[in-house]
């Protein structure tokens, strides 16, 4: 129950709603155990008219027509009490699930891109949603069926007890049994039913996989192959389901067994003892009305220990997520305006997941305005340095500061919105392209937007769609070449008008004329901006004011073109080589 603990909370934000739903539960359950004995004095009034104890039959008549009235009564007024228990009860934890949900996700969206390394999607999802939902059974139906039984069995048995100790006592004797069996069969049901989620997982995955890759699939010619993969899961599958159906089909054949037991002890003690004439006939019914009213809340025993056990092994595992400390806080909520002066003073930075260490003591200055560009072989550490002056990690060692201000001492928000970035590979969200591009300005004019996209040079393919910019990109939307989605990407970074633009090799996906026309347009949006250019070919990052060439995460040249190319190294070299293949 340690785990669980974390949920107090809500009981206490809760509280008068479930107090609330608890008293009222009592409510419907005590009126509901009137009827029996309602029942009772209503079989004995009849039977003491046939032995002749009573001799007038309007009496009888009249006895029986008030207790059928306050049966009908006390069944309405508890059947209305317990519509408003659920509603007090079940809502309430459908609003403790909606909060907690909640909860989980803005802890998501506060953890870092290191948290989204070391953990998958699914597990994320399902954290949210199929812990979620188990820990809500532990709010509603354990709590509200926990209550129910509890006033049921308390008032039953007093009852019970004031009429007849020996009768209760062989009444109750197989109810433990009851519980016991219940307990044992929830736990294999649950076991099965882990194992069968499991398994559907498995086939959700491979049939996502297949879909997305089915052109892979075609074109390998492997679809024998995938069919007969796929073919034996789904049996595996079918064979775990049919395990879990089983198990359930003995739920209700056990408790039925089990209310027939003690229907029959009731039946035949509750006859020795008439015959004994320690009880009247009216007893007999009375105790079998409490029998079959005790079954369900004694077998829910059962069932709720093993909803609690479920529900603490989720709250483990959410809470897991919640006690992750995000790694990059905002450590000031003062506005700090950005100009854009961007400074590395011998950083370093070492990947934690991998020990990978990408940057080795880097120094740069880049004044606000200036263009800056980054060369370098795969894997030496560019898209790194842009990592870090988004702050999307922070360096090892070293210092880097924007305008002069240590970069973890700015206002995370200010800082990030004043970053244009355009990744290496373009993301599109499921939405029409107008609403991709004005992602980070959602309230920009469509005058604006069009803009941007002219000047990514994507606005003269944008209107040849048959929806123009309301078309929808994304998974059930029309299919976008790389270089349109890069181009898109680069327009939503133009429309922010941000103090930072950074394009971390963004143009690899695009022919060597449009990145000529999209770097001239950049060269003039962002004269005043400071701009940061990640590329692999000389002639996107030649105009720039300086040029860093990195290798294994070392600085190895400096300079500007003019300079680099005078110089023996590796930007001469890559220029040289890139010259020859424009001329082949
Ligand atoms: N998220 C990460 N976690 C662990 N290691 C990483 C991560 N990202 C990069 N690395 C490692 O850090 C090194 C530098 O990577 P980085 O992505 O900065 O290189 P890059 O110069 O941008 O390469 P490319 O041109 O291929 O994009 C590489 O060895 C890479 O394997």
């Amino acid at each position: 129950m340690k785990a669980l603990k974390y949920l107090n909370k809500y009981f206490v934000k809760y509280k008068y709603r479930l107090i609330l739903g608890v008293f009222i539960t009592f409510c419907s359950k005590y009126l509901a155990l009137e009827v029996p004995q309602l029942i009772r004095k209503s079989l004995d009034a009849a039977n003491d008219y046939n032995n002749g104890i009573i001799t007038d039959l309007e009496v009888v008549k009249g006895d029986l027509l008030n207790n059928i009235l306050l049966i009908i009564g006390a069944a309405l007024l508890s059947g209305f009490f317990t519509f408003l228990m659920r509603q007090l009860i079940i809502v309430t934890s459908r609003l403790i699930e909606f909060d907690l949900k909640n909860e989980i996700y803005q802890q998501y969206q506060r953890l870092s891109i290191n948290f989204y390394k070391k953990n998958r999607t699914g597990d994320l999802m399902n954290r949210i949603s199929e812990d979620v939902s188990k820990v809500r059974m532990y709010f509603g139906p354990a709590i509200m069926y926990t209550i129910n039984m509890l006033v049921l069995f308390i008032v039953a048995i007093f009852k019970m007890y004031s009429i007849d100790k020996t009768l209760t006592f062989y009444t109750l004797m197989p109810l433990p049994v009851l519980s016991l069996s219940i307990y044992v069969l929830s736990r294999v049901i649950n076991k099965r039913s882990t194992i069968v989620q499991q398994y559907l997982s498995k086939l959700t995955a491979n049939a996502q996989e297949t879909f997305s890759g089915i052109s892979i699939i075609k074109s390998y010619g492997i679809e024998p192959k995938v069919m007969t993969e796929f073919g034996s899961l789904a049996d595996t599958t079918k064979e775990k389901n049919i395990d879990l159906f089983k198990a359930q089909a003995l739920f209700f054949p056990l408790m039925i067994l089990l209310i027939g037991l003690s229907n029959i002890l009731v039946i035949y003690i509750g006859g020795l003892r008439y015959i004994e004439g320690a009880i009247t006939i009216g007893v007999i019914a009375e105790f079998i009305m409490y029998v079959n009213m005790l079954t369900w809340p004694v077998a829910v025993v059962g069932w709720v220990t093993s909803i609690v056990q479920q529900a603490e092994a989720s709250q483990k595992r959410i809470n897991e997520f919640l006690e992750v400390k995000p790694e990059i806080v905002n450590v000031n909520e003062t506005p700090t305006p950005i100009n854009g002066t961007v400074e590395f003073k011998n950083v370093s930075f070492t990947y934690d997941d991998t020990n990978i260490t990408a940057l080795k003591n880097i120094s740069f200055k880049l004044p606000q305005g200036k263009t800056l560009a980054i060369l370098g072989n795969t894997g030496s550490g560019k898209s790194t340095i842009i990592s870090l002056i988004a702050r999307l990690y922070d360096g090892d060692s070293g210092e880097l500061t924007i305008d002069n201000t240590n970069i973890e001492q700015l206002n995370l928000n200010n800082l990030r919105q004043s970053i244009g970035f355009v990744p290496q590979e373009a993301f599109l969200f499921s939405d029409t392209i107008k609403k991709n591009i004005a992602f980070g300005e959602e309230n920009a004019a469509d005058e604006k937007i069009e803009q941007a996209a002219k000047d990514a040079y994507i606005h003269h393919n944008i209107i040849n769609f048959n929806h123009g910019y309301d078309t929808y990109v994304g998974e059930r939307g029309v299919t976008l070449s790389g270089g349109q989605k890069q181009r898109i990407s680069i327009a939503r970074a133009i429309i922010k008008d941000p103090q930072i633009l950074i394009f971390d090799d963004c143009l690899s996906a695009v022919d060597t004329e449009t990145e000529e026309i999209i770097l001239s347009n950049l060269y003039k949006i962002s004269k005043d901006k400071t701009t940061i250019i990640v590329s692999h070919r000389i002639s996107s990052i030649k105009n720039a004011d300086s040029i860093i060439v990195l290798d294994k995460g070392e600085i190895i040249q400096e300079g500007t073109h003019t300079e680099l190319v005078n110089k023996k190294g590796y930007y001469k070299e890559l220029y040289e080589q890139q010259l020859l293949e424009k001329e082949i």
